[in-house]
């Protein structure tokens, strides 16, 4: 996670259309003060738990298919929750490795029992077919077997899942650079965590490398909050739901800002308040509150990655 943390910085030192205000973070840190906002990993009763191996294969699908809901405007993260947790109450084999390489755009739709084509369908379709047969061929069909390979770390994991799944390798171009985010590799890593609690599946010894996770209800929430700040051509486009093109400098801005403007916030809280606070948590701070504020207005790009 280096290099999402790295090249994070990069962009933010150039960048034009998205300026991280330090003002606006350390009045978020006084706000905070002492006390970080702790949320409860799954504070909407939304995921499936068995504690063991399948709890792992759900959350790597999950993250497999954790992307670009806004353009149904009734569509949320929620309904692909729950509709996986339902679907694997009612049939435990659902994301067995042989199924994941069959499904079909309708099937997956029946099985989440969503009414309508999902956004990016054939994408969501191409992408489990490749967890499927990845995990098949060099796991025994086991997202968990892939976990105990990489010995309690999250830099290990998300190195393993961006290596073996090209669907998971969420970068971008910026000023002739490659760029890294990472976004749903490593959301898988925290999920784990947050699911069993730091413990088993979930224990990783460097969960602290792991930075935020660049969606479009991240940034959108730090701009609330005054810690980012927008050119006016990038405010009119976003409040009109304009499209921001994948790749663009004004998207690579916004999700490269928002990484570097968390990590500045990590450390000055720690400064603060003496204590070390990972980036994990201030995501969850920020998205669970971002989730829950209906006017907030995000940024729309049609990706596969977040
Ligand atoms: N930064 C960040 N982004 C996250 C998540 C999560 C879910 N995390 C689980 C972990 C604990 C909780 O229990 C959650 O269940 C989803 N997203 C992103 O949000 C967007 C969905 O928005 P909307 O269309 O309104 O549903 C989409 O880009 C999606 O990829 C997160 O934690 N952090």
């Amino acid at each position: 996670m280096d290099e999402v943390r790295a090249s994070a910085a990069w962009v933010a030192g150039l960048s034009s259309h998205v300026i991280v205000d330090s003002a606006g973070i350390e009045k978020v840190v006084e706000s905070i003060g002492e006390k970080i906002p702790q949320i409860e990993w799954d504070f909407e009763g939304i995921h499936y738990f068995d504690g063991g191996p399948l709890t792992v294969q759900y959350l790597l699908v999950l993250d497999a298919l954790n992307f670009c809901f806004w353009p149904d405007e009734e569509l949320d993260y929620d309904h692909l929750a729950s509709g996986l947790k339902a679907a694997l109450h009612n049939d435990k084999s659902v994301l067995d490795a042989d199924r994941l390489q069959k499904y079909t755009g309708p099937e997956l739709r029946e099985l989440l029992k969503w009414p309508r084509p999902l956004p990016l369908e054939e994408e969501r379709v191409r992408l489990l077919h490749e967890v499927g047969c990845e995990l098949e061929k060099s796991y025994g069909g086991k997202a968990s077997n892939l976990v105990d390979s990489c010995g309690k770390s999250a830099a290990k994991l998300v190195a393993t899942v961006t290596s073996h799944f090209p669907g998971f390798r969420d970068h971008s171009l910026y000023k002739g650079r490659q760029v890294f985010f990472y976004k749903r590799a490593q959301i898988f890593a925290a999920d784990l965590y947050g699911a069993f609690k730091g413990q088993s599946y979930g224990e990783f010894h460097d969960i602290s490398s792991v930075t935020i996770f660049a969606d479009y209800i991240v940034p959108a929430m730090l701009r609330q909050l005054g810690v980012l700040k927008y050119s006016s051509n990038l405010e009119s486009k976003i409040g009109s739901n304009g499209e921001i093109a994948s790749g663009s400098e004004e998207e690579v801005e916004l999700r490269a800002c928002s990484i570097y403007a968390v990590e500045i916030m990590r450390d000055l809280i720690h400064v603060k308040s003496g204590k070390p606070v990972l980036s994990v948590e201030l995501d969850l701070w920020l998205w669970a509150f971002g989730v829950q504020s209906p006017s907030l207005q995000h940024h729309r790009t049609l990706s596969i990655y977040y």
